[in-house]
């Protein structure tokens, strides 16, 4: 990889302004995204889907246009100075589409050619060898597994040696293995200064991985933060009570405790704090005890993103009410 010359994480490698994207459908996809991406980090996007992260990515990689505003990447505009600012950035679709007839080897030396760049190949080596891709260079890539060809689309988007790398769901459907390999990658390739944009539903990845956390929702970004602060402020558990007789409303003596009553008022569902040292459970259990509600089945979970981004798009529309 390339030495950058500027490592400093206060010049923004990836600069969002007002970017909004409605589709010719009249979709709006995107609404005014303001985002800057700090050079070196590992930023995860996080999402339900449909949320705009694709388009998001698309555009800042010039394949979708956007309605309104502007992007640069390292310094370039990239309407007014697409060529320069499309070489500074290597992307990883979700889905390999093509050159399932050639071998590896003959796309990655394409996708270099592609981009201008002079032959390298003890760097396409280097990149082949880290991927564990080394001993399958002369397969056609019909002849991968789907693994492999995950790791093929990671290749071939490094074949340019780009500065940022943006990462479309690179573990969704990947088995355990493979999922921490690409991690390990990552990790690699951030220290060799790349900076890595991914998008993901999973949340241990970003809680693995990333430096700061944007999540999105119904094109709009509704918030961007350090790791540490999110999962602190994500850390919900919930336990989930199953009782034996339906409730028609929360009882009194139990009014002080977050709880919500669902399923016909057959679940009792609580929400605690996971980081918490008292989680308050067992003072719950003897409440309801007291009260004289029976359960047949609890569990725990944790509340998936979804949920939480729900809880947030719905937090927000009510601090706007
Ligand atoms: N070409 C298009 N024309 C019209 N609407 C589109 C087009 N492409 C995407 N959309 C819509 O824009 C919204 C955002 O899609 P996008 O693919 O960016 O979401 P995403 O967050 O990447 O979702 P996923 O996690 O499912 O990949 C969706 O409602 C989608 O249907």
């Amino acid at each position: 990889m390339t030495p950058k010359a500027d490592t400093s994480v206060h010049d923004p490698i990836i600069d969002v302004r007002g970017l909004t994207k409605t589709y010719a459908s009249g979709f709006q996809a995107l609404k005014t995204i303001d985002l800057q991406i700090r050079r070196g980090e590992i930023f995860a996007l996080l999402g339900p889907n449909g949320a705009g992260k694709t388009t998001l990515i698309s555009i800042i990689c010039g394949i979708v246009n956007a309605s309104a505003g502007s992007v640069s990447a390292d310094g370039h505009d990239i309407v007014r100075d697409y060529r320069a600012a499309r070489m500074k950035i290597g992307l990883v679709p979700q889905e390999l589409s093509t050159d399932a007839f050639e071998s590896v080897w003959a796309t990655m030396r394409f996708s270099r050619g592609l981009f201008g760049k002079p032959r390298d190949d003890a760097y396409l080596e280097k990149v082949l060898r880290d991927l564990s891709l080394w001993d399958k260079k002369d397969n056609k890539i019909m002849t991968l597994s789907g693994g492999m060809k995950r790791r093929v689309l990671i290749a071939k988007a490094l074949a340019h040696e780009p500065s940022i790398l943006f990462l479309d769901e690179p573990t969704a459907g990947v088995d355990v293995e493979l999922r921490h390999d690409m991690w390990e990658m990552v990790r690699r390739l951030r220290e060799n200064g790349t900076t890595v944009i991914l998008t993901t539903h999973y949340i241990e990845e970003a809680e693995d991985m990333a430096h700061r956390i944007g999540v999105i929702n119904k094109g709009e970004l509704i918030l961007v933060e350090d790791k540490a602060t999110l999962m602190r402020k994500l850390g919900k558990k919930q336990l989930t009570l199953q009782l034996q007789a339906p409730l028609e409303r929360i009882p009194e003596g139990l009014s002080s405790y977050p709880l919500e009553l669902t399923g016909d008022g057959a679940t009792l569902v609580y929400t605690f704090d996971a980081q918490a040292e008292e989680t308050g459970i067992a003072a719950l259990l003897r409440r309801l005890h007291d009260q004289g509600i029976d359960f047949k089945d609890l569990h725990s979970s944790e509340s998936s993103l979804e949920e939480i981004f729900v809880s947030l798009v719905h937090r927000g529309r009510e601090a706007r009410a």
